[in-house]
Formats: structure tokens, sequence, C-alpha cells
């Protein structure tokens, strides 16, 4: 069965590919490498392209006869989105709008969207559940929740069945060391910490006096290798159920941006410098996932996602082959 999968060179498709591949899946990636990576392509066929090119979707949703699309091609940055609303409605909002068009025409009509937890906004409770009002506070946030909103509107008007997994913090690399983050300029906190401590300078910590246990931003961290499997449960789900789906997925416990880089040094056996500023416009105090529906619905669990495994898994990542990729 062919996957159309957009983004698949990118740090969450391309460990998801591998998932598919070994799931008995054939993806087909779609990626415009503005940040993904060719080497990280290392199943199935790759077309170069842009979501902007709906003539481009139609003929690949058609040549290859696709079954399925998923749908991770988008713009990833909540603190560059404030700067730059455009280019998140744009990449994200409007390219996917072309996306869901392509797929109309062409009768694909099931999608696995990766959607975030930073639809949410500011918790009103925690842990998160998927009924918690969506208040976004950034645009990518935003722009995220347009597409949910869009999707159910093509339900509705063209049978499109869709699973939205909204993600929170994707983190840790490839069990098996074949492929790991590497985003540039990097943003994400763990692999920013690692890549830190390889280079011998310090780390910021944006903001110090939120309303949390330490006063630094908690995230809900989840291993990227598990959140590749669920898109494997998410395929199984959709092309069994007539109904779609909206989920969580995450582990349900949070750690401070202070216990990330605890646990960084626990891990590599060396003292990270840190330096305290200001919080970073944007982002939101703390970010952690009730997980009980995907659990439910797509029985579903997290394997990988203890903060050890994820940190231990990301600096055998960036001491190995991400120097090696990097030139
Ligand atoms: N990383 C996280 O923690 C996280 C959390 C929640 C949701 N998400 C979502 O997961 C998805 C993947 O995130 P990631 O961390 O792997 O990001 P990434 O930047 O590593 O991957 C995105 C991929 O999409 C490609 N791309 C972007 N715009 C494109 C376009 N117009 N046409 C074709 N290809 C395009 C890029 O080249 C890249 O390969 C995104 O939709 C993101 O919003 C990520
Ligand atoms: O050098 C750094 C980098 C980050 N942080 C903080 O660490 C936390 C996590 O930041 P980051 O790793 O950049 O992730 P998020 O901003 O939470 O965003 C990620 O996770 C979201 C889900 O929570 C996704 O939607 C986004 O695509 C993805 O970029 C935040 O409080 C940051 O301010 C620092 O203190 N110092």
């Amino acid at each position: 069965m062919l996957i159309l999968v957009t983004g698949g060179a990118g740090y969450i498709g391309s460990h998801t590919c591998k998932a598919l591949a070994q799931a008995g899946f054939t993806p087909v990636v779609l990626d415009n490498f503005s940040t993904g990576h060719l080497w990280a392509v290392r199943w199935g066929e790759v077309i170069t392209g842009d979501l902007a090119d709906r003539e481009l979707l139609v003929h690949v949703l058609k040549k290859y006869d696709i079954q399925a699309v998923v749908h991770f091609a988008a713009s990833i940055e909540a603190g560059e989105s404030m700067r730059r609303p455009d280019k998140y409605f744009r990449n994200n909002f409007i390219n996917t709008l072309n996306l869901l068009e392509a797929m109309v025409e062409t009768g694909v009509n099931r999608l696995i969207f990766s959607s975030t937890c930073a639809i949410y906004g500011e918790p009103q409770w925690l842990p998160l559940t998927e009924n918690h009002p969506q208040n976004p506070v950034n645009p990518y946030g935003e722009s995220k929740r347009a597409i949910e909103q869009a999707l159910h509107w093509f339900s509705q008007a063209y049978g499109m069945q869709y699973a939205a997994l909204r993600y929170f913090n994707a983190a840790g690399a490839d069990l098996a060391g074949e492929l790991g983050e590497c985003h540039d300029p990097e943003t994400h906190l763990i692999p920013r910490v690692l890549l830190a401590l390889l280079a011998g300078t310090e780390i910021q910590i944006f903001g110090t006096d939120y309303d949390t246990p330490d006063g630094t931003a908690v995230r809900d961290f989840i291993h990227v290798a598990d959140l590749a499997q669920a898109h494997v449960q998410a395929l199984h789900y959709v092309q069994k159920n007539q109904d779609n789906l909206a989920v969580n997925l995450g582990t349900g416990r949070g750690y401070s941006v202070r216990e990330v880089i605890a646990a960084v040094e626990q891990v590599t056996g060396q003292r990270v410098r840190v330096r305290e500023t200001a919080r970073r416009l944007g982002d939101a105090p703390m970010l952690v996932a009730d997980v009980t529906l995907a659990q439910r619905e797509l029985g579903w669990r997290c394997h990988h996602s203890d903060l050890h495994t994820i940190v231990q898994t990301a600096w055998k990542w960036h001491q190995g082959t991400y120097a090696k990729v990097q030139n």
C-alpha cells in the first residue's frame, strides 16, 4: 500500500517512513528540502517538490496510486511564527489547503495530519485533554488549528477521513542510530543543550519566572520512535473505521527545562553551562498531555519515551552520524 509522506525528509517524517516500511507500507516522500535532508530519505522513493505546486500533487497522487497521505510538511517554529505569521499561514494553512484540494480531485480521502499541542494555548487545566479550549498563543498553533477546522469541513463535504495527531514535544533519535534531529538553526531544547556541550558553549534558559515548580517552562517530551509508531496505528485506524480522530500524543509526564538539563548532565557525565534569560515570545508555561484517548482508540503505548532514553539516543546521534551528515 503506497502512502504519500509530505515532509518525509524531515525529522519526524523520516523516522515515520522507517516505521511505515517496517509495518509493510511503501512510503513515497514529497519534500522541498527547505529543512529536510536527502540522507534521511532511505525508505521509498523521493520527489523533490513543493506543496504549493498543486499540479504536482495531483500528478503524484495519481501516478503512484496513493491510498493515504501522512502530512508532515510545515514550518514548525512557534517563536519564528511570532515574527513571521505570513510564512506560517501560507506554508501551513494555504499549502495544506492545496493538498486537500488535490486529494479531493484525485479521490484520495485518508489523511494523517501532524497537529500540535500548540493549538491549546495557555492550559486552563492539566493534563490537556482533547476537549480543552483552543486558544493558540502563536501563529504556528493558530495555523494548525485552522487546518484541523478545514479537515472537519472537508470531511463533511467530501468524505475526507482523517486522524489529527496532536504531538507534544518530539525528541530523541532512531534507536539504531540511523536517523536523528538535524535542524539549522536548531531551536529545540534537547538538541540545543547537546550541541552546546559539543561546542563548549552555554545554553540559555528562556524564562525562569513561570508559575511552575522550578520557574522554567515544562514540556511533555515524546520519543520520535514512539511518535512514528503512532502513525502506523493511525493508518490502521483510518483503514478500519469511518470516523475521524483528533488525539494527543505525549507521555502524560512533564519535565522542566532545568530537569532536561539535569538529565543531559546525567547521561553525558558533563556539566552544562547555563545562562538564564528572558522568556521566549509565544511560549506556553506548561504543556502536558492526557493520552487516554490515543491509548484507547489507537491501542498505542510509549515504549521509549522516558527522558533518559530520549537524551541517550539523541546524544548518540549528535556524537555520531550527525557530525558526519553535517560535513
Ligand atoms: N518537532 C516537534 O516537536 C513537533 C511537535 C508538534 C508538531 N510537529 C509537527 O510535525 C511535523 C514535522 O515536524 P519536524 O520536527 O519533523 O519538522 P522538520 O522541519 O524536520 O520537517 C518538515 C519537513 O517538511 C518539509 N517541508 C516544509 N515545507 C514544505 C513544502 N511547502 N513543501 C514540501 N515540503 C515541505 C521540510 O523540508 C522538512 O523535510 C510538522 O508539521 C510540525 O508542525 C512537530
Ligand atoms: O535554547 C533553548 C531552547 C528552548 N528553551 C525552552 O524549552 C522549551 C521547549 O522549547 P522547544 O524545544 O523549542 O519546543 P516548543 O517551543 O515547545 O515547540 C516544539 O513543540 C511544540 C509542541 O509543544 C511543536 O508544536 C513545535 O513544532 C515544536 O517546535 C520552551 O520553554 C523554550 O523556551 C530554552 O529554554 N532554551
